[in-house]
């Protein structure tokens, strides 16, 4: 890790800039769309062999204008899924929990929701079957950009290799020229409202 004081690299200084203007371009999505996109996310998802025949999901609480993941996680649990959420430790690491619905849920720091039930620790995300995540944008060759915190490349980095690893985005952030670092985890997939594409 290099100190606090030293100077990005180029890479880390065109992913401020380019979460910038995705950020930007995520405002400019009318609410109402966030739920009809999220409908049909959902859907798309849960018609993949790789959704359907796990027993385990690994997904996300989605907020403010991120791919939406409340029906989502209704629908996994209706089916009979066991499904994992995250809470972020202090040093950004992510421990995971089930989610049992809404109000097993409580607000968090960042404006995240995070899950009242037992902790299960970091390593429960290799109990996942399929990863479902958010990002911001990814490459065509699985290259995600999220938030920032590297959270995910630390949970990804745990995950059995050929495990389904799938970023929820926004049309319009797949196929971006995401710059890469050294630590940075590629996705096996991505789902919009236009459907799955399958990455690398
Ligand atoms: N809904 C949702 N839940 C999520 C994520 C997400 O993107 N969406 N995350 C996806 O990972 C994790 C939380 N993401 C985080 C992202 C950044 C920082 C953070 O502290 N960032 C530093 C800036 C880092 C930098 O740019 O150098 C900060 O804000 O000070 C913490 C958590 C876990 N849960
Ligand atoms: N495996 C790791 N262990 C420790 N720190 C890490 C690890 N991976 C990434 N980081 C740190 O996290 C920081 C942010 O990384 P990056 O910008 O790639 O996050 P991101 O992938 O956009 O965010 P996230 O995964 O949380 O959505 C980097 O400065 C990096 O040092």
């Amino acid at each position: 890790m290099p100190p606090p004081q030293a100077p990005r690299g180029a890479a880390a200084a065109a992913k401020l800039a380019l979460r910038d203007q995705l950020l930007a371009a995520r405002r400019r999505i009318p609410l109402p769309q966030l739920g009809d996109d999220a409908r049909a996310t959902a859907r798309h998802l849960l018609a993949t062999e790789e959704v359907r025949r796990a027993a385990t999901v690994a997904a996300y609480v989605s907020v403010g204008r991120e791919p939406g993941t409340s029906e989502l996680l209704e629908l996994l649990r209706e089916a009979g899924k066991r499904v994992l959420v995250p809470l972020v430790l202090p040093d950004l690491d992510l421990d995971w929990a089930t989610y049992e619905g809404p109000a097993s849920l409580a607000p968090a720091r960042r404006g995240l929701l995070e899950p009242l039930t037992p902790r299960l620790g970091p390593e429960a995300v290799a109990t996942a079957d399929a990863v479902l995540l958010p990002g911001l944008a990814v490459s065509s060759a699985g290259d995600r950009l999220g938030q920032g915190g590297g959270c995910y490349d630390r949970a990804l980095g745990r995950v059995p290799v050929g495990t389904f690893t799938c970023v929820l985005l926004h049309d319009g952030e797949l196929g971006v020229d995401v710059p890469v670092e050294p630590h940075d985890r590629r996705v096996t997939a991505a789902v919009s409202a236009a459907g799955v594409v399958r990455l690398g």
